[in-house]
């Protein structure tokens, strides 16, 4: 079934791609999001990616051992990029054209971005998988996917992650969190609740940008979701 969407921008967690592990990528962990990304652009939903790289490397946590916070967060995007073409090799691998975008320019591994290739390649049927985030230190995949779906012209940013929406508190420390079905811009900020960080809800309700949060492992899949089935919280400030 169609979802109703006719583009959206899809943040696929990097630390979930590790599956049960710490580091990495987890074969049939990756099969599965591809499998469900294929479904939906099957549909004719045109379907970008930003993905994340906490599986890999997070400059914060460099720049804590002593790396200097700009070297730290470079590493940190390339990071993302080896995730980006895992994720567009499996994606291709499920019968659906994809292809991969770098923030960054290395013209032998990717496409360098711009808003008007990626835009092109969807229009042609390709699922683009963007990856080195803004191609900037000191921000995150979270902003980068909100920057980029207000950039395409995306409908929705979907953010695919460990957790099943937005909770009053992290519900991997606090088992009496809840979650909320809808939440304010203005609410998550406020509360600063932190599963995104307080950039990408800005820059999100700056542009009337709408989010959903849900879990990568859902039963109903990503085209459940989109058709409202499934849990999920919706981050906006209409609806
Ligand atoms: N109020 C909250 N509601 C939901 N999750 C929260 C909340 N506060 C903190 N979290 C945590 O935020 C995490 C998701 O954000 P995080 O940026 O760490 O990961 P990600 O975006 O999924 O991964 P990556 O950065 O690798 O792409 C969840 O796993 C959850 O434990
Ligand atoms: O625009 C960006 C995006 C990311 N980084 C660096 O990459 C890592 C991994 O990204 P996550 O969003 O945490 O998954 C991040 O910790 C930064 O070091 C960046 O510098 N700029």
């Amino acid at each position: 079934m169609a979802s109703g969407y006719k583009r959206i921008l899809l943040k696929v967690s990097g630390e979930a791609l590790a599956g049960d592990n710490s580091f990495g990528i987890e074969p049939p962990f990756l099969q599965g999001v591809a499998r469900q990304i294929a479904d939906v652009a099957r549909t004719g939903t045109q379907v970008a990616i930003v993905v994340g790289g906490g599986n890999i490397f997070r400059g914060m946590a460099g720049a804590a051992d002593g790396t200097d916070r700009v070297t730290a967060d470079l590493m940190g995007m390339l990071g993302t990029m080896i995730n980006a073409l895992a994720l567009s090799n499996a994606i291709s691998r499920q019968g659906v054209k994809s292809k991969p975008f770098s923030a960054a320019t290395m013209p032998s591994v990717a496409d360098t971005f711009t808003a008007r290739d990626a835009k092109l390649a969807l229009e042609e049927g390709f699922v683009v998988v963007l990856g080195g985030g803004t191609g900037n230190p000191f921000f995150t995949t979270d902003t980068a996917a909100t920057l980029r779906a207000i950039e395409l012209e995306c409908d929705v940013v979907l953010k695919g992650t460990k957790v099943d929406g937005v909770y009053s508190d992290d519900p991997k420390k606090n088992p009496d969190a809840v979650r909320y079905a809808h939440i304010s811009f203005d609410d998550v900020i406020s509360q600063n609740l932190k599963v995104m960080d307080t950039a990408a809800f800005a820059l999100a309700r700056d542009n009337r940008m709408p989010i959903i949060v849900y879990a990568l492992d859902v039963a109903e899949g990503l085209s459940g979701v989109l058709e409202g089935r499934g849990r999920s919280t919706l981050v906006g400030d209409h609806g």
